[in-house]
């Protein structure tokens, strides 16, 4: 086998041009060198999102959590077992025959001999160590010493190696795993990727949930014919922007100059978009960390945040791994506060990422995604062991009106085609059949239309309860204005649901959260979910969020106003520009004004200011 190296070293060799295209039928990508970024991997041909650009298997690989970035030295993991992964290392690029045995030999001993002396001079301050200074120096000694050119080349191999390595989520039980040696060790990172790279799961009964070697990068973005593949090297992004840079250059030892980097540079609106954005989602991010953390922020403020940071990753051009931790996070809050509605929205977009990064599995690796997802522990095991499992609703008090509330708000302006595949009869979820679907959504938009002509306005109640006072309203006390707005908030309030108050459910470190919709196996299930993780299913919604906050507290056509107004003053607001912002904030009556971005201050005010407008409305 060769190293993606010396295929494109042959390549490029052998055509004139720096690019080439490598056995088009079964890789549609080409090797090219990019201006800044050394080699890089170039998309052959238009690639949809979800679709799988390369897959690739005859990995060598190492679980994390013994060989890890920055590389450990002896001084870390005891010196037979660095001396070990050396020999693996120095094994395998013999198998990929870039050496005959005896020089291999040769090589390790000088190998091992130099970095143990290496690491025995750096030890007291092992954080400064990484894999690119050891290698360099490596490759340093081999050549002063005057190796063979062919032990110089594998110095430079293993250093190329140890670079190019790739970071893989296993996605069980926080398993990592850095996989080396394949062509998809020749993507380069972005801050805005447009792929991701993904491990293959064993499905088999012998081996279930296991890596199977295979790797695979699917798009998460429209691709377009030679434009670069990028993935994201860092899964997650860091509480801001200077320290997301660093922990690049730390583990990696290269300044990262992705297009996103580059135009922050020049540009110092992208700077402080990308500084509240971060900064934002570092602030949920700790919500993660465990059950305290999550209680302690209340729900409204962390989807108030995570609508304003789901908006700014849209800005931001950010679709990878950060958008489904916000989705996670918030199932958790939601389910933690006994909101199935909430809990329903954000695990369902939750689930519609991972289907569309992974794909449309068999049921095999179906059962292992709702797994890792969480989905299985809500669900009853029935007697009979049938496919009906998600008929499980009927443990909790969910009323089929909101469960329908949902799917229509979810659904009022889209694709009828995604939600409403599910209703509750008699608490219970099933499937709504397909010639239904056009009846329920007209059915639906009508009792929505009949709750909004019936709908009373604060000054109605009002005027209501000063009647029952007996006096005749000319202008609304205040008082009684205040009264009006408890009165209709308490009648809001009956509509919450609820759970048993004894369920003992609280999302803990160790059990992933719930979600309320089930099995996988049935053949319309199927059809169900290939269409919620249709190509819509990356795409960023932050409506949706603004409509879920609103949705269990009584939309009216008010509200729908605040979702809209609530995004125009987040970050795509100031994004679009304040023209259009003024001309919206004219059209809904409210005095323009522009938000500055760039500190602490003015995003409390944003956030300040979407509460207010939040209690205005109900
Ligand atoms: C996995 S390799 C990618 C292929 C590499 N460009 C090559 O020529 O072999 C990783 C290396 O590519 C370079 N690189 C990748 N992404 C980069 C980025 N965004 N900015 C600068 N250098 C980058 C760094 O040198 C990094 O160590």
């Amino acid at each position: 086998m060769a190293t993606p190296r010396e295929i494109a070293g042959a390549l490029t060799s052998s055509q004139s041009s720096s690019s080439s295209t490598i056995a088009e039928d079964d890789m549609f990508v080409t090797i090219a060198q990019t201006q800044t970024r050394g080699w890089g991997l170039m998309c052959g041909q238009d690639v949809e999102v979800g679709e799988t650009i390369i897959e690739e298997n005859g990995l060598f690989l190492y679980l994390d959590n013994e060989f890890q970035r920055p590389w450990p030295g002896p001084e870390t993991i005891g010196r037979e077992r660095f001396v070990e992964n050396i020999r693996t290392i120095a094994n395998f690029m013999q198998g990929v025959e870039r050496l005959v045995l005896m020089t291999a030999e040769a090589a390790i001993g000088d190998l091992v001999g130099y970095l143990s002396t290496y690491f025995a001079r750096r030890v007291k301050e092992p954080q400064h160590i990484s894999g690119t200074a050891v290698f360099e120096a490596l490759f340093g000694h081999l050549g002063y010493l005057g190796r063979s050119e062919e032990q110089q080349q594998f110095g430079y191999d293993v250093f190329r190696f140890l670079n190019d390595a790739l970071y893989l989520d296993t996605g069980l039980q926080h398993r990592h795993v850095f996989a080396f040696g394949t062509f998809a060790c020749l993507l380069n990172h972005s801050c805005q990727p447009n792929a991701i790279a993904i491990p293959r799961i064993d499905a088999s009964a012998e081996r279930p949930g296991m890596f199977t070697g295979t790797v695979y990068v699917r798009a998460i973005r429209p691709i377009q014919a030679g434009e670069e593949i990028t993935i994201a090297y860092l899964p997650d992004i860091e509480s801001s922007r200077e320290e997301h840079q660093d922990k690049i250059t730390n583990l990696y030892d290269f300044e990262c100059l992705c297009s996103a980097c580059e135009s922050d540079k020049h540009d110092a609106h992208q700077r402080d978009l990308k500084d509240v954005v971060y900064g934002l989602y570092g602030e949920i991010r700790k919500c993660m960390k465990g059950p305290n953390e999550l209680d302690n922020t209340p729900a409204p403020e962390l989807f108030r945040k995570a609508a304003v940071v789901l908006d700014g990753f849209d800005a931001l051009n950010i679709c990878h791994q950060p958008k489904k931790y916000i989705y996670d996070v918030c199932a958790r809050k939601a389910w933690n506060g006994e909101d199935l509605l909430r809990t329903y929205f954000f695990v369902t977009k939750s689930l519609q990422w991972s289907l569309l990064v992974h794909g449309i599995p068999s049921p095999e690796v179906m059962a292992i995604i709702r797994d890792r997802e969480g989905i299985r522990r809500c669900q009853v095991e029935k007697e009979d062991d049938s496919a009906e499992t998600y008929s499980t609703y009927q443990a909790y008090d969910m009323s089929q009106d909101l469960l329908e509330d949902l799917m229509f708000m979810m659904n009022h302006e889209q694709d009828d085609t995604v939600y409403h595949c599910l209703q509750v009869v008699d608490g219970k979820v099933e499937e709504v059949p397909e010639g239904a679907i056009g009846n329920r959504v007209k059915a639906a938009r009508q009792r929505q239309q009949q709750l909004k002509d019936q709908s009373r306005s604060i000054d109605d109640i009002a005027r209501e309860i000063e009647a029952m006072d007996g006096s005749e309203p000319k202008k609304l006390s205040k008082k009684a204005r205040k009264r009006a707005k408890k009165a209709a908030r308490e009648a809001d309030e009956e509509e919450v649901v609820s759970l048993p108050a004894s369920a003992p459910f609280q999302w803990t470190e160790e059990e992933p959260f719930v979600c309320l919709f089930g099995a996988a196996d049935g053949v319309s299930k199927q059809a169900w979910l290939r269409d919620s993780a249709a190509k819509e299913a990356l795409r960023f919604e932050p409506r949706d969020v603004g409509h879920l906050l609103a949705a269990k507290d009584g939309m009216s056509t008010d509200q729908e106003r605040f979702v809209l107004s609530a995004r125009r003053d987040s970050i795509s607001g100031r994004i679009q520009g304040e023209k259009e912002f003024a001309e919206l904030a004219g059209r809904f009556g409210r005095k323009a004004r522009t938000h500055s971005f760039g500190n602490d201050g003015s995003k409390k005010d944003l956030l300040k200011e979407a509460e207010v407008r939040e209690s205005q409305c109900w």
